[in-house]
């Protein structure tokens, strides 16, 4: 199918133009001006909408195979593509871990065949995500693995983790840290604080990720590898990154929607989607997080989309796992807030290089850009009408999210992929 995108607020490197954009054989044919559309391309009409690269999203929890009732490869990346993401990381926490290169193998060809969108496969650091042997990622690279991470835990002991940085730097993988010190957890399910002594229950403290990601900083510091950490959630980890990054230490970081959104503060009760790892923290955390984005300490964002099921989520902060969604509502609900809202933090190009150019960057994939030649992987936003997020609209089976019932600008109106087109609102709303 070829197309021919009219007139769109195109984001092109940085910028912002109004151009028109020519898909041919999957991928970006011409841009300009006035571009007439040739016999067999279909014509969208772009004008007054943001045309941009289409998202991508290093972490993503996609549970299939093993826990389908809380999402699949197809809703996932259907959720993706309704978020306007065309390129997602999918984490290995599912069963079995892909661990080893027949596993990852295994995984790459499901998510080609399932898959709506790109979806890259993390294998696992170690074996079965456990305390113990080292995946080889010499042979998951092989086997098509784009970066390791053990997400959903840390690697609690300093050895494997300093053998796994200089392991994956070696094999060319990007190792994304999940920064968690067990031994400090304490039971904790919110940020400890005023927030969770109001509502009484057990805190979690900065520490925890704190004192695993000094531990760190120094091991990328001592192997000269490339480590990247997930969902940064406290001003503390912002402080010490910033500072290893000024002695030119090797350390990328991501932050996600929620945690530049929400505060502890903010949590309504005892209510599940309030509840996710790292912790939602306090103000102060979060503002420190918005700066550290804003001067470049912090990479890229990324959502951590984590489905459950309902019934999971019905048994409150105590008794339910940590995780919320994030794919349907990160552009929209970051758009509305930072770019759009009464005080505006980002510009427009500042948030989306964020979603596009940067995470590229962070794990070497070869996506975020519309220059001719590159893949046709793009989002169309409408910037203009307001929306109210509905859990019944969400492509995700996971329901998990606290932006449920938010009106927001941004909806995402259409996605290619590849020159396919995936996503298409009107077609959703039938
Ligand atoms: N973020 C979460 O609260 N949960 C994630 C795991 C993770 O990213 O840590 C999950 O898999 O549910
Ligand atoms: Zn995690």
């Amino acid at each position: 199918m070829a197309y021919l995108l009219k007139n769109g607020q195109v984001y092109l490197e940085h910028q912002l133009v109004t151009c028109d954009i020519r898909i041919q054989n999957g991928k970006i044919a011409a841009l300009g001006t006035d571009l007439t559309p040739l016999a067999d391309e279909t014509v969208f009409d772009c004008t007054a909408k943001l045309v941009t690269p289409g998202l991508v999203d290093p972490h993503v929890h996609l549970r299939d195979p093993g826990q389908t009732d809380k999402e699949t490869i197809a809703t996932g990346s259907a959720a993706a593509a309704r978020g306007g993401f065309t390129t997602i990381g999918a984490m290995p926490n599912v069963i079995p871990v892909p661990d080893d290169a027949t596993k990852v193998a295994d995984m790459v060809q499901r998510n080609t065949e399932n898959g709506l969108v790109h979806i890259l496969q993390f294998s696992s650091i170690t074996k079965n995500r456990e305390a113990g042997d080292l995946v080889d990622f010499q042979a998951v690279k092989q086997a098509g693995a784009f970066a390791v991470s053990n997400d959903g835990s840390g690697v609690q002991d300093a050895a494997t983790m300093l053998k796994a940085l200089a392991g994956a730097a070696e094999a060319g993988l990007t190792l994304a840290a999940h920064v968690e010190e067990d031994s400090l957890k304490f039971g904790g399910v919110i940020n400890a604080g005023p927030k969770a002594e109001e509502l009484g229950v057990p805190g979690i403290i900065n520490a925890v990720e704190t004192s695993q990601l000094a531990r760190d900083i120094a091991l990328s510091e001592a192997t000269g590898a490339h480590y990247h950490m997930c969902h940064v959630s406290t001003a503390a980890s912002v402080r010490m990154i910033r500072q290893a990054k000024a002695a030119g230490i090797p350390v990328t970081a991501e932050v996600t929607p929620h945690h530049l959104l929400l505060s502890d503060e903010m949590i309504p009760g005892n209510d599940a989607n309030y509840k996710m790892n790292p912790p939602l923290r306090s103000e102060a955390d979060r503002q420190a997080l918005i700066e550290g984005l804003c001067d470049g300490t912090i990479d890229c964002i990324a959502t951590d989309h984590a489905p459950h099921t309902a019934l999971e989520k019905a048994k409150g902060l105590c008794g339910s796992p940590f995780g919320i969604t994030g794919s349907e509502t990160a552009f929209d609900t970051l758009y509305t807030t930072f770019v759009q809202g009464a005080q505006p933090r980002f510009t427009l190009t500042q948030l989306l290089n964020w979603m596009t150019a940067a995470p590229a960057r962070c794990f070497n994939i070869d996506a975020g850009t519309l220059l001719p030649g590159a893949a046709a992987d793009i989002a169309v936003f409408d910037l203009k009408t307001p929306t109210t997020i509905k859990a019944d609209e969400f492509a995700s089976k996971g329901h998990n999210s606290p932006f449920v019932g938010q009106t927001v600008y941004g909806q995402t109106i259409a996605t290619f992929v590849s020159g396919k087109l995936v996503y298409r609102k009107d077609d959703a709303q039938k």
